[in-house]
């Protein structure tokens, strides 16, 4: 394995994992099938569940989503074959300054350095970033997959698993529409032209588990994360009711889904992104596979319209997702030495009355 630990992984004393993290009394488990119906009782419930997860917790964990386990198998093998690869062969599809997708394992969260090792791909198979507005310089950005020679199924599996996770991420942002009380589609346009990425994450045993973390603490700052993880265990989620780090248990093929910072800002902090982390450990390695549903880069994000009004104004200012996307990137890959871009930056100083 590549990883060797160093000063560089060593997180602040405040931010270390305690050595016990209880699942007890964790975030909620949604059985989705009333989703088939599309109406009725059931449903109904399911979207008020939803709704009360969100606000609550921020997140919760999906049974009975549609995806075959079998999709889930092969996605999870492929990535166990491409990260048990040679360092040097991993490298060469090595994430780079000019493109942010492919291998990497020396990525910084508020920058501290993470013990794990990521493959980044676009479902799109490349995506288009907005120039940036430099004196001297306009530039667009263009990411591009690149895909490994060895697993040879590994490019079609992650294909295969993209697009049924992308089908479950339309459905949940439905049921989470309806669950503020908008239509079901009102949010359907914004992913016209997405900006989807997935990741693989390795964890591998950590010799220093209660010094280091997988990815230190942090919100994601998409629209909605869709995460399936292995039996393992190690995602802890701040409760929001006291404050307290609490592991998500492991269910067997389910997924996890977390609002990200967009809906904070479209909801007007009816939901609020919820901050997590990843625990690791000195004797079992693990496997985890986010889904980032974004919208298209020229999306300014703002409070919806139908979700503000006179007493309940809006508390964001617009700010333009592919700009946000892009700052985030760049500090995730060097270590800056300052804070990176958070939807706090654009809070309004509201005037208290
Ligand atoms: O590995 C996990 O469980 C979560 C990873 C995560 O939070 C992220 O990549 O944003
Ligand atoms: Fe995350």
């Amino acid at each position: 394995m590549g990883l060797e630990f160093d000063d560089a992984f060593i997180q602040a004393e405040e931010h270390r994992p305690k050595p016990y993290i209880s699942e007890a009394g964790g975030i909620p488990v949604i059985d989705l099938s009333p989703i088939i119906a599309g109406e009725g009782e059931a449903f109904s419930d399911l979207v008020a569940e939803v709704g009360s997860a969100c606000k609550n917790w921020g997140f919760f964990q999906v049974i009975n989503h549609g995806i075959d386990g079998k999709v889930l198998e092969r996605i999870h093998a492929a990535a166990r074959e491409f990260f048990a690869l040679p360092l040097e062969e991993k490298r060469r599809v090595r994430r780079g300054e000019d493109n942010p997708l492919g291998y990497y394992d020396a990525e910084n969260t508020k920058n501290v350095r993470d013990w794990k090792e990521v493959f980044d791909f676009v479902t799109n198979e490349s995506a288009e970033l907005p120039a940036t507005e430099e004196p001297g310089e306009k530039r667009t950005d263009v990411f591009w997959n690149q895909w490994p020679e060895y697993p040879p199924e590994f490019r079609d599996v992650c294909k295969e698993y993209s697009k049924e996770v992308e089908k479950l991420a339309y459905k949940l942002v439905e049921l989470i529409s309806l669950s503020l009380g908008l239509p079901a589609k009102r949010l359907s346009s914004f992913f016209k032209d997405d900006m989807n990425f997935i990741r693989l994450n390795h964890y591998p045993p950590c010799p220093e588990p209660q010094l280091a973390l997988g990815v230190g603490r942090h919100k994601d700052g998409g629209a909605l994360t869709v995460l399936f993880q292995d039996d393992v265990g190690g995602l802890d989620v701040r409760r929001k009711n006291d404050g307290e780090w609490v592991r998500v248990k492991p269910i067997h093929n389910s997924f996890i889904i977390n609002v990200g910072d967009i809906f904070q800002v479209w909801s007007n902090d009816t939901y609020e992104s919820v901050e997590h982390r990843v625990s690791v450990n000195s004797e079992r390695e693990r496997f985890s596979i986010p889904f980032f549903f974004n919208p298209a880069h020229y999306t300014n994000v703002k409070p919806l319209e139908e979700l503000t009004s006179e007493e309940n104004p809006a508390r964001y200012e617009e700010y333009n997702w592919g700009q946000f996307f892009k700052a985030r990137k760049n500090s995730n890959f060097k270590k800056l030495g300052k804070e990176n871009v958070q939807i706090y930056h654009f809070k309004k100083a509201l005037l208290a009355n």
